[in-house]
């Protein structure tokens, strides 16, 4: 089975600066990848590259084998490092909005979520907290039948209580043979659900290793070697 996402050399500028250089990745399917890196190392460039919000300036960015664009879209679900409703809409009415526009939207398992965590779908978003806009936000995205989820700074507002909830959720609430790529600083919240982690360091790749063999190799946790890495 060809990768879910494929970078080839992949670089993006912003002017002189390179944000992404030469990045060469490739990701299976049915795992859950942690997309970790210091503040500027690149994630969000390489995450909106993956979603076609940016072009490359060099090499290629594939997923499951094309270029990002209207068919990719159908497969991936994102969810961005902001809110990205419209403030004045109803809960009930983004859900109906996404049950008409994506094909692959479960509306009963957006439902039963946003019950468990108590979200009441008559309120309006701008009437929700920060931590309940992206419990909302990550229901909806965690709700499509995709094959590639990327979720950028999924849990960042959301209390430790309900990270655990979120956590479960998002390892719930995918198929096996799809791909979800988180992003987040919250290593230590995160790691026991990881499969593999990539870490990003100016641009390029510094690590792509299973859980497991960081453990076996290094005998620490994600979060120890990253904070050994990245020690300022
Ligand atoms: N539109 C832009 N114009 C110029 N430089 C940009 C632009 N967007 C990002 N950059 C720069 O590119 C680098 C990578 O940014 P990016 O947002 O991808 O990093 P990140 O790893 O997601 O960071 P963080 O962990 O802080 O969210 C940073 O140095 C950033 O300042």
């Amino acid at each position: 089975m060809r990768p879910i996402l494929e970078c080839q050399r992949l670089t993006k500028k912003y002017g002189s600066f390179f944000a992404l250089s030469e990045l060469t990745l490739s990701l299976d399917r049915g795992q859950i990848v942690g997309l970790l890196g210091p503040n500027g190392s690149g994630k969000t460039t390489l995450i909106k590259l993956a979603n076609g919000l940016l072009n490359p300036t060099d090499g290629h960015i594939m997923i499951n084998g094309l270029a990002p664009g209207t068919e990719s879209k159908k497969i991936v679900s994102y969810l961005p490092d902001r809110s990205f409703f419209s403030e004045h809409m109803k809960v009930k009415e983004i859900i109906s909005y996404y049950t008409d526009f994506y094909d692959n939207f479960s509306t009963d398992r957006a439902s039963k979520m946003l019950d468990t965590l108590e979200i009441d779908i008559n309120s309006r978003f701008s009437a929700l907290s920060k931590g309940t806009k992206e419990k909302v936000q990550l229901v909806l995205v965690m709700s499509r039948d995709a094959d590639l989820y990327i979720l950028d700074e999924p849990i960042g507002g959301v209390d430790p209580a309900a990270r655990d909830y979120i956590l479960q959720t998002i390892l719930t609430n995918y198929n096996e043979n799809a791909t979800v790529l988180i992003s987040t600083h919250l290593i230590s919240d995160i790691e026991n659900v990881l499969d593999r982690v990539i870490f990003l360091q100016n641009g390029q790749l510094a690590l792509n290793e299973t859980v497991d063999d960081i453990r076996l190799k290094y005998g620490k946790s994600v979060d120890a070697l990253f904070r050994e890495v990245f020690k300022c």
